[in-house]
């Protein structure tokens, strides 16, 4: 059996520009891995088939599982004949604006460029990621990256300064689409997109701190009261700076201190069952 990570992400920016004639919106985002990840693992079938193994009620084990998409695609577009079982460890909250799935689908791609010695480059398996979903280019390279486009136009970034993330997540599952579809174009409050990449570059914490922004928070938040509720929360516990990652509903502090970490993580804990301390993974992995 051969084990690929999949790590989650959260993003330290959101924007949105405008909606596109194919349904989806420009977006410029700053995305980061953190160190809470799913394991894949990956064996040969003679039978030619893709089954998934997901020991998780809340993910499919079917075609509608981005991992067995990420296979099928590599099958076709490479003509291979062999199956594979894909076995998904989940640890990464589901529907949670981590990009559990999607790493998911990156994680599969490198495992059978791999386990089927097919040779490709993570460029390559990255564009081929774009077919999956958005998120699946940032998530084949990992790091930290500004994305554009639909989200699919990586621009890679250099790590951010060190700190711990607590990552918090309410009881419920956001559908991304829905939140877009929720979004109003023109009440938007745009982050400093390019402050954060100074901030990113520099090394600067605090201005790091100072430059986060989402656009979906207040679609999510009007939507599930709960998440800004959590926000508060967290903002009142001492994070030094707090924020929704993506479309929802997992909210993140930033915390220099270690000292300050269990205080805010226990303090979370009393009314909110998932939560987890973990770090930024930085800078992003190449292909060995
Ligand atoms: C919001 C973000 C931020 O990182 O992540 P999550 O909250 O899902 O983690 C992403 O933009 C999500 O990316 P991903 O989850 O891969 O989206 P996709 O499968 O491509 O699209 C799901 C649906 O979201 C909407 N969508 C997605 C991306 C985009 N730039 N504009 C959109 O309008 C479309 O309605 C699309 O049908
Ligand atoms: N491998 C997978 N892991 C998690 N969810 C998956 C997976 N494959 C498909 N899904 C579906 O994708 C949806 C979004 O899941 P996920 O990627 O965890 O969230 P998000 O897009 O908010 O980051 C879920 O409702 C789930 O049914």
């Amino acid at each position: 059996m051969l084990f690929v990570k999949a790590p989650a992400k959260i993003n330290l920016t959101l924007d949105v520009l405008h909606k596109r004639p194919d349904g989806y919106h420009e977006v410029e985002m700053i995305m980061t891995t953190v160190d809470l990840a799913d394991r894949i693992g990956l064996e040969r079938r003679d039978d030619g088939s893709i089954r998934i193994s997901a020991a998780d009620r809340f993910i499919p084990e079917d075609r509608r599982n981005l991992a067995y998409q990420a296979a099928e695609l590599v099958k076709h577009t490479y003509g291979i004949a062999e199956g594979v079982t894909i076995r998904i460890e989940k640890n990464i909250p589901v529907a949670a604006g981590l990009a559990g799935g999607s790493s998911d689908a990156a994680a599969t791609l490198k495992g059978l460029n791999k386990l089927w010695k097919l040779g490709r480059s993570i460029d390559e398996l990255a564009e081929l990621g774009a077919k999956i979903g958005s998120d699946v280019p940032f998530c084949v390279y990992g790091g930290t990256a500004l994305a554009t486009g639909r989200g699919e136009k990586i621009r890679h970034l250099p790590a951010p300064p060190n700190c711990w993330v607590i990552l918090a997540k309410p009881k419920i599952g956001v559908s991304t689409a829905d939140v877009y579809g929720n979004l109003k174009l023109d009440k938007l409050s745009h982050p400093p997109t390019e402050q954060m990449m100074e901030a990113i570059e520099t090394k600067d914490y605090r201005l790091l701190c100072n430059s986060m922004g989402n656009v979906l928070e207040t679609v999510t938040m009007d939507l599930y009261p709960e998440v800004r509720v959590l926000k508060e929360q967290m903002q009142r516990f001492g994070a030094d700076s707090v924020l929704m990652s993506g479309s929802g509903p997992t909210v993140f502090g930033l915390v220099e201190h270690e000292s300050r970490v269990h205080r805010i993580y226990n303090a979370l804990r009393g009314f909110c069952e998932e939560v987890y301390a973990v770090r930024m993974l930085g800078e992003r992995e190449t292909l060995d």
